[in-house]
């Protein structure tokens, strides 16, 4: 494995960065690709990350015919006439997100047995909100030796979520595109990666209304074909170059960032001192010399992203004065914290909140990313911190972000990316 080292405390960071599609975009999309029988369906702006590699490799495992040309960012679909019904662990057990290909399973066969796909180091992500809706549909669910079982022709049903799951939505809202009838989705999440989904759905041919709301509207159609669709811009990137821009009194151009996608997080900036100026071209993110303490609490979309809280601290970690974090989608998502304190970070810990001292004599260190974002919001800690940071275990940075340490290159880091001899 590769580590990443950082020589920061005088990072400038100055350019213009382009962003990836998104990647919690498009393992959903390419489960759609499971629900037409016939004609392609065409992926443009894939990012090129580890979960789209495994995610191709469960679909294709499935029966659907896919290549991904990585030059032209495309991945190209085959509609499978027939979809095996097993999702084994070996795929499942890797890769959180790939429970979303049970609805699609499901709805095509009346039958889908799929690997449990356990917890993971920001908390335990249970999937009975998953389960319940295709009860409600119809579906009879068995547990047995790992594998959850669901078997039923599944009918159009009122679901009320009783937490706005962005994997649940998903999920049940293509169940419920070839099901018999219409599915109402109450307290349907909202993030904009929901929207994409609908999207792609409406185009292979469902009908699909309400993606975006808290109520969506699914008509059961017979059948769907093939389609083509540029996935959505990663939101969840694109707030990651703000956030390191704020942090390093930076000047940075995000191409064709879609402001509206991430509200809360500029929102939140701007009380901290960034500027935001609006530009033909995308959103230029000018940081001020020191940054404002400011209290986040994360909820479901359009609430501030649990997917941005990581990043957010590595800026309150630095700015002047007492921030506070709340964490209340996960319930053990501050690991990246105690790595932090190696770095210094004066924080305290009780349950959902931590209360960050910021500071300005941050030390490099040598430390590790416990998750995905942890990753990201170390690295940013690294521009601003003293001296030499080290990050180990880049998997987890893979997972969503393409080559992370080259764009912070190209805006003027001092940042390489070497094989890890350890
Ligand atoms: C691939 C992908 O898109 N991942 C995103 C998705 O994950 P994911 O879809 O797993 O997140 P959910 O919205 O489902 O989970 C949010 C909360 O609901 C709980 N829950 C969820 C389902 C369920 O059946 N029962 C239940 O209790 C979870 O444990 C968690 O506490 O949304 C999260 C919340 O914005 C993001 O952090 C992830 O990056
Ligand atoms: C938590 C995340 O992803 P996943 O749900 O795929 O683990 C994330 O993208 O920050």
């Amino acid at each position: 494995m590769d580590k990443i080292i950082v020589k920061g405390g005088q990072t400038q960071l100055k350019g213009s960065v382009e962003i990836e599609g998104a990647k919690n975009a498009v393992l959903p999309l390419l489960a759609a690709s499971l629900l037409p029988a016939t004609g392609e369906t065409v992926l443009r702006n894939v990012p090129i990350l580890s979960d789209v590699y495994m995610m191709n490799k469960l679909v294709h495992h499935l029966g659907v015919q896919l290549s991904f040309d990585e030059a032209a960012k495309e991945v190209h679909a085959t509609s499978a006439t027939e979809v095996k019904t097993d999702a084994p662990y070996e795929y499942v057990s890797e890769m959180r997100a790939s429970i979303v290909v049970m609805g699609p399973i499901l709805a095509r066969n009346g039958m889908a047995r799929v690997s449990m796909p356990g917890g993971c180091s920001i908390g335990s992500r249970p999937i009975d909100l998953h389960l319940r809706g295709f009860e409600l549909m119809g579906a009879e669910i068995t547990q047995t030796a790992g594998y959850i079982e669901a078997k039923g022709q599944l009918k159009g049903a009122y679901i009320y979520l009783d937490f706005p799951s962005v994997g649940a939505t998903q999920n049940l809202m293509m169940a419920a595109t070839l099901a018999e009838g219409t599915t109402t989705l109450e307290n349907a999440a909202r993030e904009p990666e929901i929207v994409d989904l609908a999207n792609l759905l409406n185009k292979m041919g469902a009908n699909v209304k309400g993606a975006g709301t808290d109520t969506i509207i699914i008509k059961g159609v017979k059948e769907m074909h093939g389609a083509n669709h540029a996935v959505v811009q990663d939101r969840i990137e694109a707030g990651t170059f703000m956030v390191a821009a704020a942090m390093t009194r930076g000047d940075v151009l995000i191409l064709e960032a879609i402001s509206e996608h991430n509200r809360p997080l500029i929102s939140k900036l701007k009380e901290m001192g960034v500027t935001f100026i609006q530009e033909e071209e995308g959103l230029r993110v000018i940081g001020p010399d020191r940054l404002k303490a400011t209290n986040v609490k994360t909820l479901p979309h359009p609430g501030f992203p649990t997917d941005m809280q990581s990043q957010m601290t590595a800026a309150q970690a630095v700015a002047k004065g007492e921030s506070s974090m709340t964490e209340t989608v996960f319930e053990n998502r501050f690991q990246h914290l105690e790595e932090m304190r190696r770095m210094g970070l004066n924080v305290e810990i009780t349950q959902k909140t931590a209360i960050i001292q910021g500071s300005d004599k941050l030390q490099g260190a040598s430390v590790k990313s416990t998750d995905l974002r942890a990753s990201a919001a170390l690295i940013l800690l690294a521009l601003v911190a003293e001296g030499k940071t080290t990050v180990r275990k880049l998997n987890h940075l893979d997972r969503g972000y393409y080559k992370f340490h080259e764009k912070l290159a190209s805006l003027g880091a001092d940042i390489e990316r070497v094989p890890d001899e350890a």
